[in-house]
């Protein structure tokens, strides 16, 4: 690719550069001659596209080392890598291969299903053989083993059920003994119970406010997203699937190429490709390309079957696949022919190519022939993009459009206007995607051993694009909270919206996590505007103390800033509108610092502030000597750090941070927000080496400047609130109900009914306060 950017003319690179929406035909046009007489941009689309050269293709040989080499393992009774290599068999087997007279991939999920009962997991043991059956419903060893997992799991009735099916299939009389006899065993046991098939879809029910809500014209930022009735708190105002989605690159291996979702250990891979990686059938019937749905309702053998064992193969090999949603078809379809282009382009071009075809198929069932930027109708920033971002949609737009070519060379020509639609489409992607995230516990934490240790990180597994979800504008101190539950996107507000207002979410940075300099180099660099929302136009205790430092003067707890900090607060001065009680003080001498303190008393914190120096006092501050005694302390928070990460903490550690906590407090303003970080990570410490009060003590001076920085309901402070109730917990101390009950409150208020899925230690956290109380 880079090589590619270096050989375009310096002429054409300038023209590119220069380009806006209106003239990116004719740029394209150039790119497209000059590409279409260079000989390396051939090489580099045949490498990609050619049948020949495709790296992500079935391939039996490959399957079959790795199923010998899962054998070997099984033998030797490692159970581990013995599933790692039918895994690895199960991506590259062609589905209608036999290797011994059975079909080979039914064979794998029957060996899998074998390790995954070693290693006692059961249920997904019981999924495996559930996909061989669908693929070989005579396969009586299949049937065996899916009783052996129902009846670890309790399922007896099934199990006995499988167990006389697979006693009907089995030929051998050694054979038959085998099953008879686990049959007896299991006829002895008591207690019949059923089980569900394959993994239930998470639990997306909540109740969707069916009004309130409407898209207008904003004076500064285009379209905008209204509330027309009053919002009760908590509302759920939003609900939507994406028009278009695509798991990132990182967590292809560890998360469902569809849903999502954490991999189970039994993961299901693309019948035809070996890309994709899902959770579950389902997932792999909904993505698109060659599925299971082709085998289901092969039942030649069923003829001297009981009507009601009948009944029950048709469900167990069925799985529910048949009621697959078309509406996601296409996503995988076109991508799944093993070239590696989907594989080694990036994301946001994989997902404009996945929009492509969707409304091209969409044209085919009778939608007009717009192109499709304009049939998406979201805004796009190509005019703001640099010279290099532009450079590069040019690139990859035409490596896209000859890819997409191979699938269906008449409905993607390669043309400037066809290269100029998907730059545009891309424009759209890079300003309206949403980041689908998902909770990572750090290193093996499960909710279970929840405690201040624990570090709570949102991580981003996929990309994609919500034509309503887009509406909604950005605000630095959003009033709605956008989450993701598998590929659906729920928005609800999180406080009271009063009819007329704006309803905004936050595109990433937020009042109280960066100062307001810091929040629009962030928006600008990512989106290319300047945000107009209220955190940043107008004045809040947050920003002005956020990255403060302290007065050195004795007995002077004045806030100085730096010059950047400064100069952002100065410029909201200027168009400082409310609230009203503030008004007043706006003309009065030193602007900032009167109205400033005025924001310290209304929100409870009695302290005094001034501009660039100290201006409570009129004291100079000499910051550069501040930051250096900072540098200093820093070194021993960071080795404190890293002795909580590798779990093994050295007093001396942890007593070389209590100073430079001092330090720190001397130096920083009381509300600065790295006191607040070093107090968490020093509590961590304590956590981890049994000294709960401590720990407690400086859990809870983290929790009281994150809440003057955030505002007490901030889902933040929900986070905090459970390392902090964790602690008292493990302590006995029943003052933990109090914060699991606030807690509790902060999480409904963002995530409603869905807060124990998507935040599972709620549960843990509820189950053991009812204990102590
Ligand atoms: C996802 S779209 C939101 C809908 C958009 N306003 C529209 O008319 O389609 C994001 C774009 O909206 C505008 N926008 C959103 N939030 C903004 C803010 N706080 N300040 C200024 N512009 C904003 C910017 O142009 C941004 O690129």
């Amino acid at each position: 690719m880079e090589k590619l950017k270096s050989v375009i003319p310096e002429t054409l690179k300038h023209k590119i550069a220069e380009s806006t929406p209106n003239d990116l035909d004719s740029t394209c046009s150039s790119l497209l001659y000059f590409f279409q007489n260079f000989p390396l941009f051939h090489k580099m689309v045949r490498d990609l596209t050619d049948p020949e050269m495709a790296l992500c293709g079935k391939n039996k040989e490959a399957a079959l080392e790795a199923k010998a080499k899962g054998n070997e393992c099984f033998s030797k009774r490692d159970y581990s890598n013995a599933l790692l290599f039918y895994s690895q068999a199960l991506r590259t087997a062609p589905t209608d291969v036999d290797d011994m007279e059975k079909n080979l991939v039914a064979t794998l999920y029957v060996n899998r299903a074998s390790s995954l009962y070693k290693l006692e997991l059961f249920l997904e043991s019981l999924r495996d053989c559930s996909r061989a059956l669908i693929l070989s419903p005579a396969n009586a060893k299949a049937w065996f083993r899916r009783a052996k997992a129902n009846s670890s799991l309790g399922n007896y009735e099934d199990a006995v059920n499988d167990l006389n099916v697979s006693l009907k299939m089995e030929m051998s009389v050694s054979g038959k003994k085998q099953i008879q006899s686990e049959l007896n065993m299991i006829l002895d046991q008591s207690g019949m119970r059923s089980s569900p098939l394959e993994k239930p879809n998470d639990d997306n029910s909540d109740e969707l406010l069916q009004t309130g809500v409407q898209c207008v014209s904003t004076p500064t930022k285009g379209r905008g997203m209204t509330s027309f009735t009053d919002i009760p708190l908590a509302s759920l105002i939003h609900k939507e699937d994406p028009y278009a989605a695509i798991i990132l690159k990182h967590c292809r291996e560890t998360h469902c190429a569809f849903c999502f979702n954490e991999l189970p250990a039994d993961t299901v891979p693309c019948m035809s490709c070996s890309i994709p990686l899902y959770c579950s059938v389902q997932c792999q019937v909904q993505a698109g390309g060659q599925d299971f749905s082709k085998y289901v309702n092969k039942y030649g053998f069923l003829e001297d079957l009981s009507d009601d064992l009948e009944e029950y193969i048709r469900n167990v090999t069925t799985l529910g696949i048949c009621s697959s949603n078309t509406e996601h078809a296409a996503e995988h379809m076109h991508e799944c022919q093993g070239m590696h282009w989907p594989a080694v382009l990036p994301s946001d071009v994989v997902l404009a190519g996945r929009i492509l075809v969707k409304n091209k198929q969409r044209e085919s069932y009778g939608g007009v022939g717009r192109k499709t930027h304009e049939i998406m109708d979201l805004c796009q920033n190509y005019g703001q993009l640099s010279c290099e971002s532009k450079l590069e949609f040019h690139v990859y737009s035409t490596i896209l459009l000859c890819c997409l070519q191979q699938f269906c060379p008449s409905k993607f020509p390669l043309c400037s206007e066809m290269t100029s639609e998907i730059i545009m489409l891309l424009s759209q992607i890079r300003v309206n995607s949403m980041a689908i995230v998902r909770i990572k516990y750090s290193d093996s934490k499960q909710p279970v051993d929840y405690d201040a240790t624990s570090c709570v990180e949102q991580v981003q597994v996929a990309q994609a694009v919500y034509s309503g979800g887009s509406l909604f504008n950005h605000s630095c101190q959003p009033n709605v909270h956008a989450y993701f539950i598998s590929r659906t996107l729920f928005i609800r507000v999180t406080e009271c919206v009063a009819a007329g207002s704006e309803l905004e979410l936050s595109y990433g940075p937020q009042v109280g996590q960066w100062n307001c300099s810091e929040r629009r180099q962030i928006l600008e660099d990512q989106y290319s505007f300047v945000c107009q929302c209220s955190g940043c136009a107008q004045l809040n205790l947050s920003d002005i103390v956020h990255s403060g430092y302290q007065c050195d003067k004795p007995n002077c707890n004045g806030v100085v800033l730096d010059k950047l900090v400064t100069m952002y607060e100065k410029e909201k001065l200027k168009h400082f509108k409310g609230p009203n009680s503030l008004q007043g003080y706006m003309h009065s001498g030193d602007d900032i610092s009167i109205v400033a303190r005025k924001v310290f008393e209304q929100t409870g914190y009695d302290n005094c502030f001034d501009l660039e120096h100290c201006l409570s006092c009129g004291s100079f501050c000499d910051l550069q000597a501040s930051q250096e005694t900072i540098a200093k302390s820093e070194i021993y928070v960071r080795r404190l750090q890293h002795a909580v990460a590798s779990g093994e903490i050295p007093t001396n550690i942890i007593r070389d941070a209590l100073k430079s906590l001092d330090i720190l407090r001397k130096v920083l303003h009381p509300l600065n927000k790295r006191i607040a970080e070093v107090e968490d990570n020093i509590a961590q410490a304590f956590c981890l080496v049994g000294e709960h009060q401590a720990a407690l003590d400086h859990c809870q001076a983290s929790v009281q400047i994150l809440e003057k920085l955030y505002g007490e309901n901030h889902i933040v402070i929900g986070n905090e609130l459970i390392k902090l109730a964790s602690i008292q917990l493990s302590m006995g101390c029943k003052i933990a109900a109090d914060n699991t009950n606030r807690l509790i409150a902060i999480f409904s208020r963002y995530y409603g009914l869905h807060a124990d899925i998507v935040f599972p230690p709620l549960m843990y956290l509820k189950r053991e306060t009812c204990k102590l109380v």
